[in-house]
């Protein structure tokens, strides 16, 4: 399952986010530091299923009538304000649960009405780019860290024959996500001495940034869009990054009025029903949020998160099954499993992501939208339905 972490200062909105994207029970309240433990939780993002190919939708119980929710795990990293890296607010652990993110996404106040360290200010008199740079200085700092405390390591490695940079980095640098094709990647772009010992302090600074670039990708969450000045958002994309605006709060009431029964809404469309009985100021609320949705294209809460997977992650979704006419797994469920592979994976890269036995016995595959037998070398594209031939059961 790939794993997205939110990120950003205090009083941004993440745990509304969080809330909202995994209906979990947190604390939300306008005050720094609410979350005190690195959350985990299972959130989707969304695709179309391929039953929308065939006349009858799937009844998968992650379709809603052709709209797929794939699983993710998201994780709610608290509390990060500048100084993190030394140990400011709640400091190394959030940074710690970073690690095991493959995407981040940056919840920011857009309507820079709270600063830095999350306390309220007038709205609009905080600019929200400057917590787009503190974030990734932070990540950067504290990488840099890590890699100078074990530098001595390396060092002492490369007195014995047979030293290989580029292992020594990835075996340190793994914990952190890189493999060791990141490592040598990087290694290629950077100038540096052959000898650890001659590396200076920014060598390892501009190693730390590149990996993290590598293997942590930002994209910004503009949120509270609702009351955010649109010249904030403007200035965010003028980051060069991955923007979506979004109103963290609009989707959980969304979410909060599907559980009641009072809304008819999917996570991610760019509309919604009222269908129950609602007081004038609930309803006034959602046509709020219902303004956004029109200018936007929805809350963002749902769009971000695909973005994450889809775009800055480049994945794709394939559909694994053992009966390439029905499309079902052995007990007759219709499209049961939905992978997020990256793109350019072959069928035996989902063989194995089913499982390991199945990749390794893994013998040939069948496109079932096609009936087609695909070569090894084929590169799966978004929506496939695959039944895989393996040794393995
Ligand atoms: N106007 C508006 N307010 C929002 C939105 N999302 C969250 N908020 C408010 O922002 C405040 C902070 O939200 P939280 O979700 O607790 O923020 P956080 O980033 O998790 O904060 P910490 O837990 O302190 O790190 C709360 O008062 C929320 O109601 C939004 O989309 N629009």
């Amino acid at each position: 399952m790939i794993s997205i972490a939110l990120a950003g200062k205090p009083n941004a909105g993440k745990s509304t986010f969080y809330k909202a994207a995994t209906m979990a029970d947190v604390d939300v309240a306008n005050y720094p530091f609410t979350t005190i433990d690195a959350n985990r939780g299972v959130s989707y993002v969304r695709t179309d299923c391929p039953c929308l190919e065939r006349d009858e939708r799937c009844g998968n119980d992650n379709c809603h009538d052709g709209k797929r929710y794939v699983p993710i795990e998201l994780l709610d990293v608290a509390g990060l304000v500048p100084g993190a890296h030394e140990g400011r607010g709640l400091g190394n652990q959030f940074l710690d649960a970073l690690t095991n993110a493959d995407a981040i996404v940056n919840v920011v106040d857009a309507s820079g009405g709270t600063n830095e360290e999350g306390e309220p200010v007038e709205v609009g008199s905080y600019d929200p780019v400057e917590e787009v740079d503190f974030i990734e200085e932070e990540m950067d700092q504290w990488l840099t860290g890590i890699i100078d405390r074990n530098w001595e390591g390396v060092v002492r490695q490369s007195r014995s024959p047979g030293f290989d940079i580029d292992e020594a980095l990835a075996d340190m640098l793994t914990g952190f996500g890189a493999t060791e094709h990141d490592v040598t990647a990087s290694l290629r772009g950077l100038e540096y001495p052959s000898d650890p010992q001659k590396w200076t302090d920014e060598h390892r600074e501009e190693l730390a940034r590149d990996i993290r670039a590598r293997t942590k990708p930002i994209i910004l969450v503009a949120n509270k869009a609702d009351v955010a000045p649109e010249e904030n958002i403007e200035r965010l994309r003028e980051t060069g990054k991955m923007v979506i605006p979004a109103t963290a709060e609009g989707e959980l009431a969304l979410r909060q009025g599907v559980e009641a029964g009072v809304v008819d809404y999917d996570p991610g469309d760019d509309d919604f029903e009222v269908v129950g009985d609602l007081s004038d100021q609930q309803r006034a609320g959602l046509e709020r949020i219902r303004d956004v949705m029109q200018e936007w294209g929805g809350t963002g809460v749902q769009g971000s998160l695909d973005a994450a997977a889809y775009d800055l992650l480049d994945r794709i979704t394939a559909y694994p099954v053992q009966n390439e006419s029905k499309w079902t797994d052995g007990q007759g469920n219709v499209l049961p499993d939905a992978f997020l592979l990256q793109r350019g994976s072959t069928p035996r890269d989902l063989a194995y992501a089913v499982h390991s036995d199945i990749g390794d016995g893994y013998l040939h595959a069948v496109n079932a939208k096609t009936k087609r037998d695909i070569s090894d070398d084929y590169e799966l594209e978004e929506g496939d339905v695959i039944k895989i031939v393996s040794t393995a059961k």
